[in-house]
């Protein structure tokens, strides 16, 4: 673990206020009930005092990660350096109050912590959905520890099963015409992803590039690792949106407010209850 000095101008935000030792949460419900749960749980488990290189994943989950720090305490914070994985989550990291890094001062992390748009039964993943998988990515890549999280909707046995948008593809844009080509080809029905009402034309990357989604049929959803390889070798292919045997652990918050997690080893622990009002406990 890499030993940091402290950044002069970071205060972290301050933690959620305490009454009687227990945190007072805005009271949620549903997903989002179910995404902090996950998020609490991952932090709880695998970011320690003695982690200090941090990244950050994107999408709407992980800002229950950010949370759940943040009241880990400025002692402990201070101390830290957090990796975004792109604009979204660097926000996050800067309006937290939290020591911003980047990879390339910090090119070997303690734990990476992301969500994701399905797990299968192996912890491999489909990610993309917010079009950061390639910083998402060398993250994951670049940490000692990869942990997944979502909510109940994303707990699935083989890709595809939940997640009917296809797998999220990154190309330079000059290249996304033959790649649709090819993916056409091999089985898939590819679509250009669109900026959505915000932006006319297609949506384009942190890293300029476009994103195809593309589902697949399940004789090639279900072997992620070899259908990556073979779309990645695709040229023009900038990243790939399967993350195949990173992740150590993943955490599924459930419609009932427990916790679902598996584990990288096969070992999966249904239904544990979790208290979210409970202070982190931080050495
Ligand atoms: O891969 C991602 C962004 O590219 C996200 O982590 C993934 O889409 C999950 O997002 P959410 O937490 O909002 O369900």
């Amino acid at each position: 673990m890499a030993t940091v000095a402290p950044p002069p101008h970071t205060t972290p935000a301050s933690n959620a206020t305490h009454q009687d030792g227990r945190l007072q949460l805005k009271p949620l419900e549903g997903v989002e009930a179910a995404k902090r749960a996950a998020a609490y749980a991952s932090v709880d488990n695998h970011i320690k005092p003695e982690h200090k290189i941090i990244g950050i994943g994107s999408g709407s989950t992980v800002p229950y990660v950010v949370e759940r720090i943040v009241q880990q305490g400025p002692k402990v914070n201070l101390h830290r350096w957090f990796i975004p994985t792109g604009f979204q989550s660097k926000e996050l990291i800067v309006k937290a109050g939290l020591p911003l890094g980047d990879v390339d001062s910090f090119p070997v992390i303690d734990v990476t912590i992301d969500g994701a748009d399905e797990v299968d039964s192996s912890l491999n993943c489909i990610k993309g959905g917010g079009a950061c998988q390639l910083r998402e990515k060398v993250l994951a890549e670049s940490a000692s520890t990869f942990i997944v999280i979502a909510d109940y909707r994303k707990n699935s046995t083989i890709l595809g099963e939940k997640w009917s948008q296809g797998v999220p593809i990154e190309v330079a844009q000059f290249a996304y015409a033959s790649v649709m080509r090819r993916l056409e080809q091999m089985g898939g029905k590819p679509a250009l992803r669109m900026g959505g009402g915000a932006k006319a034309g297609p949506c384009v990357t942190d890293n300029s590039n476009f994103v195809i989604d593309s589902p697949f049929p399940e004789s090639l959803m279900k072997k992620p690792a070899e259908l990556s390889d073979r779309i990645k070798l695709m040229t023009g292919v900038v990243e790939v949106g399967l993350f195949c045997n990173m992740a150590k652990a993943a955490y599924f918050g459930n419609q009932d407010g427990t916790i679902t997690s598996k584990y990288a080893g096969g070992e999966v622990k249904e239904g544990e209850q979790f208290d979210v009002g409970r202070s982190p406990m931080v050495a």
